[in-house]
């Protein structure tokens, strides 16, 4: 763990990306996420579903749909504010999503006022609505990541493996 892991932040990557974490090692958005434009409180994306998400014969998994969701809510916001974290996501599937098939994704802020974020973004393919998607965020607190991990650090493993607090 870092020092002071609420110092943390999301910097381009060599490439001019903006990642999460878990991508940023790679350069590249694993979830096959790129910005394509973005204007005031609106960001469009192109988005491709790698094959090995797929759920169905040739049809994303229900998983990639909403990380996509929730990584592209949370970008539209994170580019007025950078320290978020998803407080709920909901995700309504309206058609399957093929792999390895552009399709398009606009997210909007919806509403925001203080610490709380209203976003929605919708998926489409040649105009058709596949999935929305629909998210409450809120900006962290100044010790998110500091009390989470004084929280685990407080949590002590049972010899049959379930935690208890110590
Ligand atoms: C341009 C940029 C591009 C970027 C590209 C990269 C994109 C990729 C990005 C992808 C990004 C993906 C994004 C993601 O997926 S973020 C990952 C998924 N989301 C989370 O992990 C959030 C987990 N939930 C929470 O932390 C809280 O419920 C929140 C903050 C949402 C509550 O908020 P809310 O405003 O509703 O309530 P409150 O603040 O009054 O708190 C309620 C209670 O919870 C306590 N509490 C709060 N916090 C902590 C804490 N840390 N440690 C311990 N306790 C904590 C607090 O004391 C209180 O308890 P009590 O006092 O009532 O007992």
């Amino acid at each position: 763990m870092s020092e002071d892991p609420d110092a943390s932040a999301i910097a381009p990557s060599p490439s001019g990306r903006l990642l999460c974490g878990g991508c940023a090692p790679h350069d590249a958005c694993r979830l096959g996420v790129e910005i394509a434009d973005a204007r005031d409180d609106v960001v469009r994306f192109e988005v491709v579903c790698p094959r090995s998400w797929h759920g169905g014969p040739g049809v994303a998994h229900g998983g990639w749909t909403a990380a996509v969701f929730d990584d592209v809510l949370s970008v539209v916001a994170l580019r007025v504010e950078p320290r978020l974290v998803t407080k709920s996501l909901a995700v309504s599937y309206l058609r399957p999503v093929p792999v390895e098939r552009p399709v398009q994704v606009l997210a909007r802020i919806d509403r925001h006022v203080g610490r709380q974020w209203e976003v929605s973004a919708e998926m489409t393919l040649a105009g058709t609505a596949l999935a929305t998607g629909r998210a409450e965020l809120r900006t962290r607190h100044p010790h998110h990541f500091a009390r989470h991990e004084a929280w685990l650090a407080r949590q002590t493993l049972s010899p049959n493996g379930s935690h208890a607090e110590s």
